[in-house]
């Protein structure tokens, strides 16, 4: 299961430029969160302190019963060992080929010999779309694909904590979908706590539980994903609408008379740019792939919301209501066409034909280049060599549906 990691009272400067200031918070065991802000409001800083490279002035991250403020340098190294992480460019070694940037975990950490490293790596490869590249050295690809090499390195020892900084940059609105699904798939699989740092409002709105937003110097907000989507707060607002009028401006502050003569242009009908969607309206949250067990987290998730839940504003609540009211209409849905299909007893190979949606079926394309996702960017189960996966997963509710469509499986 994965590990519960408890921020209390965090600080970090540099020099005299503080950074964030008293940041209180716990992403719950297994849960997916995201961390969202302003760019330059140190949220690349946050991952780093939470896996120890940066230390804070202040304030305690406890990773299973450690705190790794203040350990050891070796118990530092074992701690570690339980996280995978995505950094903003990838982070990868340049001299060395894509195949030894993400091998090296497991070179550095186990003791497994190579032909099984050489398994698992081809397994990630394959699995973040790059089988063929293998040879090739980071600066001979592109910066979407180095990006997902990342992602392969980072879950290649099976992380139990699991930190991406904005895993969708460079990446195109359909690898970024892909990579969405793979980070819910995974969570799945291994119940893995998962942190994502994006800007990209959609993949706010669809994958984590729990959101979290941090603007000058402080996290505003953290809780589940429901009560940011309907705050009222004039910072949340406009950065999930991406509009230039409201309190965050080109640089950190915004004066007094700048905000005045936004105030002017709004009365005058001119607009900030920013979209009219409604937030407030929750979107079902993406569900794992055909095949994969349900997520552990959700049940977890839910009792913990119901137990906060009086403390939350009224809007955020009704959201919390509606969405839980959501799933269980999802759930049975699903539960009844399970039934169906037990009933009817509608094998593999029919359904595939019939044209509703496999993995496999899923991840055909007519684009062979390189970076070209492969069919197994369809998660396979952990430990499943992915090649094997043309052959159909397991199903075991019988359901069949396009991913992120948000149906329950
Ligand atoms: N090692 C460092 N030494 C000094 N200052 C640093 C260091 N790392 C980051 N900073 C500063 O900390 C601040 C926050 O940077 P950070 O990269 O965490 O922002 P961010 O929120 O991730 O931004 P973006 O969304 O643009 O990626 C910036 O002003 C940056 O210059």
């Amino acid at each position: 299961m994965g590990v519960e990691v408890s921020v209390e009272g965090l600080t970090k400067s540099f020099g005299s430029q503080n950074i964030w200031r008293d940041v209180t918070l716990t992403l719950p065991s297994g849960e997916v969160s995201a961390l969202l802000g302003p760019s330059g409001t140190g949220k690349s800083v946050f991952l780093k302190t939470l896996i120890g490279l940066l230390h804070p002035e202040q304030g305690s991250v406890v990773i299973d019963g450690t705190d790794i403020t203040q350990c050891s340098a070796k118990e530092l190294y074992e701690i570690r060992k339980l996280f995978g992480v995505l950094f903003q460019d990838g982070a990868l070694f340049g001299s060395m080929s894509l195949f030894d940037n993400v091998a090296f975990p497991l070179r550095e950490h186990t003791k497994k010999k190579e032909n099984e490293v050489r398994d698992i790596v081809m397994e990630k490869i394959d699995l973040v779309g790059l089988t063929g590249a293998e040879d090739k050295l980071p600066g001979e690809i592109s910066g979407g694909m180095r990006k997902r090499a990342g992602l392969a390195r980072a879950l290649v020892l099976d992380p139990q904590i699991i930190l991406c900084d904005e895993p969708d940059s460079g990446l195109d609105p359909v690898r970024t979908a892909y990579i969405s699904q793979l980070l819910i798939d995974i969570n799945a699989q291994i119940d893995a706590t998962i942190l994502i740092v994006t800007h990209n409002i959609n993949i706010a709105r669809t994958i984590p539980d729990n959101i979290g937003m941090l603007f000058r110097k402080e996290l505003v907000m953290f809780g589940p994903r429901e009560q940011l989507l309907t705050s009222e707060q004039p910072v949340v607002k406009q950065f999930l609408s991406g509009d230039r009028f409201g309190p965050i401006g080109m640089s950190e502050e915004k004066d007094e008379g700048v905000q005045k003569a936004e105030e002017a242009m709004q009365a005058a009908g001119i607009g900030g740019g920013g979209t009219k969607d409604d937030f407030s309206e929750i979107i079902p949250q993406v569900q794992p792939n055909p095949g994969m067990p349900e997520r552990k987290a959700v049940a977890r998730h839910r009792q913990r919301v119901h137990e906060m839940l009086h403390t939350m504003p009224p809007n955020a609540q009704e959201a919390i209501r509606r969405s839980m009211e959501e799933e269980d209409r999802m759930r049975s849905e699903a539960d009844a066409h399970a039934a169906d299909q037990d009933t009817e007893n509608v094998p593999v190979g029919a359904a595939h034909a019939a044209g509703e949606w496999t993995p496999a079926h899923a991840a055909g394309s007519d684009y062979a280049g390189s970076d070209a996702p492969t069919q197994s960017w369809a998660t396979p189960p952990v430990g499943q060599n992915a090649n094997d996966n043309t052959v159909t997963q397991p199903i075991e509710t019988g359901q069949f549906r396009q991913p992120n469509d948000g149906r329950s499986s």
